[in-house]
């Protein structure tokens, strides 16, 4: 197995409740098992493992050696890393990220082996294109509007909006202004990355409901099951993202605790792992779609594929190359007009990533 660290800036960083995103370092790894594959581990606090506890699980996972990869490859595209000696499975047992490198690894020369983009590997029948949303970061009325705007005029036909870094009625003036702004044709959605108490959340969906909010997304701490399903039926669907990072998704499912889960493979251990996720999710009559935590083109476009496996999927989070300064290579799958085109290549990309090691 192959590494190598890589690190980005974002040259327009992302405002949340929980901090600025400005710079996203991780790791790629490639493993040669027949073809070969690459994958991309790019963790991110409240998500997934440290950084520093991600290279010691791929450590272990290249410590496993290449004959589990080579297993792996061989196995389940469902469940890949599911027959491997445990000298593998336990090393990215709780390191979700490094997790999400390997298995998609094995799918991508998995792929190349069949000559099948990793879309045709999880599902028989995968969309050709996803819809995706634009995503405005945190700022004043004014930035956020102008923010809004400029993703219209991009193409975008969803919008999602991040709030709660301020104050509620500072939320409903930007929500309002960006509802004025765009129109009522444009589904507007809203994330609060778990900011607010019961109470500020359900004053937050009594206004949100005026200004109708598709849905709000992790309006409260991940582990209040009860209080996400109370504040479902007001109006403004629930979307749950921080939830499933450390919920499991029967419990989700369980609790009712949401209309919609967002899906970041990323957190959930890889690409397989999150298409079993929006499995469930749909057996349970609950919308799932998928996001990315702001990677880089490998994982984005891994992402891209899970999203492309699930049936008419809502508008997906994978809007993100534009807030990069720069990338690893130019962008296999890049958005047009609100809408990422799937990758026809074996694999993730066919070659987009040949020359990365
Ligand atoms: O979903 C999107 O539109 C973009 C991705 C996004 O918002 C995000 C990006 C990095 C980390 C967390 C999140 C999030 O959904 O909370
Ligand atoms: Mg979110």
């Amino acid at each position: 197995m192959d590494r190598r660290e890589f690190s980005l800036t974002l040259a327009r960083p992302l405002g949340t409740a929980k901090g600025t995103i400005g710079r996203r370092e991780g790791d790629l790894i490639r493993l040669d098992a027949g073809a070969y594959g690459v994958g991309e581990a790019t963790p991110l606090q409240g998500w997934t493992e440290s950084l520093a506890d991600c290279r010691v699980a791929l450590d272990g996972a290249a410590d496993a050696g290449d004959a589990a990869l080579r297993a792996a490859v061989g196995a389940d595209p469902h469940a890949p890393l599911a027959d491997t000696p445990t000298s593998l499975t336990d090393a990215l047992a709780d390191a979700p990220a490094a997790r999400h490198a390997v298995e998609s690894a094995v799918l991508d020369a998995r792929g190349r082996r069949e000559g099948r983009p990793l879309a045709a590997l999880l599902a028989d029948d995968p969309a050709t294109a996803v819809p995706v949303n634009g995503t405005v970061g945190d700022g004043s009325v004014t930035e956020t509007v102008t923010a809004a705007r400029e993703a219209v005029d991009d193409g975008f036909s969803c919008l999602k909006v991040k709030v709660g870094a301020g104050d509620l009625d500072r939320d409903v003036a930007r929500l309002r202004a960006v509802r004025e702004a765009v129109g009522d044709d444009v589904p507007l959605r809203a994330d609060a990355n778990a900011a607010w108490d019961r109470g500020t959340a359900e004053e937050a969906v009594e206004a949100f409901a005026t200004l109708d909010l598709s849905y709000l997304e992790q309006p409260l701490s991940a582990d209040d099951l009860s209080g996400h399903a109370a504040l479902r039926g007001r109006g403004v669907g629930i979307a749950l993202d921080e939830t499933l990072a450390t919920v499991s998704v029967r419990d989700v499912l369980d609790a009712e605790a949401a209309d919609v889960l967002v899906l970041k493979p990323m957190a959930l251990g890889g690409p397989a792992r999150a298409h079993a996720v929006a499995r469930r999710a749909l057996g349970a009559g609950v919308d799932p779609l998928v996001t990315t935590t702001i990677d880089a083109a490998p994982a984005r476009t891994a992402a891209v594929h899970v999203a492309a496996a699930i049936p008419d999927v809502r508008p997906c989070g994978l809007a993100t190359a534009g807030a990069l300064d720069s990338d690893l290579v130019p962008d296999p799958a890049p958005v047009e007009s609100g809408t990422v085109a799937v990758p026809t290549g074996p694999g993730v990309a066919g070659d987009a990533f040949d020359d990365l090691f």
